[in-house]
């Protein structure tokens, strides 16, 4: 049995992510007997997740402080020195769309100004994306780049960009399952404006990060977390040989 007190930080991120990914795979699993779908089932996605998440982080991490999707915003977060910023299930709408598997559990650790752990996990992948074990990148395997986009909420100017770069758009649901894309070579870039917070994004670039991604807004200024304002818009994350290009493209043609 893991004792998860004695877990480092990136240990214990991967750990409770699994843990929520274990209990949404239950609500996902017992949805079809009992007819849940829909809104009903998102919120018992989140519902589930948030509960895990929560229970875990007061029972193992009681001096940090927690920005979560899923609870108040409780300011003593801004004086804290570490706090554990989650999305207990990114990709809501596509988790009530079975058998869709493009969404994920975010945690991620801050501490003293910036990301220092963090663990994505795709429960219906099996598989847990983390700053414990950073990946390794595999060498691109397409020649054109392919840039990951929101299924449902793709913004205007990455058409543009992706016809500057001779790019295609791979779109899917949820921000974490975009970046991992990046991370396992399903996508060379992951960009987006136009709406997000901190938790959609957090434990993605942590992850991201450490497998030597580029992670930034798309104005090239640096991804900052643990702010008053939980919205952090746009960014953009990609093989470090496409930064330039696409900073550049957004730097003459704006993202409207
Ligand atoms: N324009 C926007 N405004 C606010 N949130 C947005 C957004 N576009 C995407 N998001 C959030 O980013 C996450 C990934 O979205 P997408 O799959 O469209 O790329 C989703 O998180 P949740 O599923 O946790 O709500 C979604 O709510
Ligand atoms: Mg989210």
């Amino acid at each position: 049995m893991t004792d998860p007190s004695a877990l480092d930080d990136h240990a214990f991120a991967v750990w409770a992510a699994e843990q929520a990914g274990a209990a949404l795979l239950e609500v996902r699993g017992s949805a079809a007997g009992s007819g849940l779908s829909g809104k009903d089932l998102k919120n018992a996605g989140d519902a589930a997740a948030q509960e895990v998440l929560a229970r875990v982080l007061v029972e193992h991490k009681p001096d940090d402080a927690v920005l979560s999707e899923e609870a108040e915003d409780d300011h003593v977060r801004l004086d804290a020195r570490r706090v554990w910023i989650i999305d207990p299930l990114d990709g809501t709408r596509e988790f009530s769309e079975p058998p869709r598997d493009d969404w994920a559990v975010h945690v991620a650790l801050w501490e003293d100004g910036e990301l220092v752990a963090g663990a994505v996990a795709q429960p219906e992948l099996g598989e847990t994306f983390s700053t414990a074990i950073p990946r390794v990148v595999p060498p691109r395997t397409s020649e054109r780049p392919r840039i990951a986009v929101s299924r449902t909420r793709p913004p205007a100017f990455v058409a543009a960009l992706a016809e500057e770069l001779d790019a295609e758009l791979v779109p899917m649901g949820s921000a974490g399952v975009k970046v991992m894309s990046v991370v396992r070579d399903v996508a060379d870039a992951y960009v987006h404006a136009g709406g997000q917070y901190q938790w959609d994004n957090a434990a993605p670039v942590a992850v991201a990060r450490a497998a030597g991604l580029h992670c930034s807004r798309v104005d090239g200024s640096p991804l900052v977390y643990n702010e008053a304002d939980t919205s952090l818009p746009d960014l953009v994350v990609c093989r470090p040989e496409l930064a330039d290009q696409i900073l550049d493209f957004v730097k003459r043609h704006g993202t409207d």
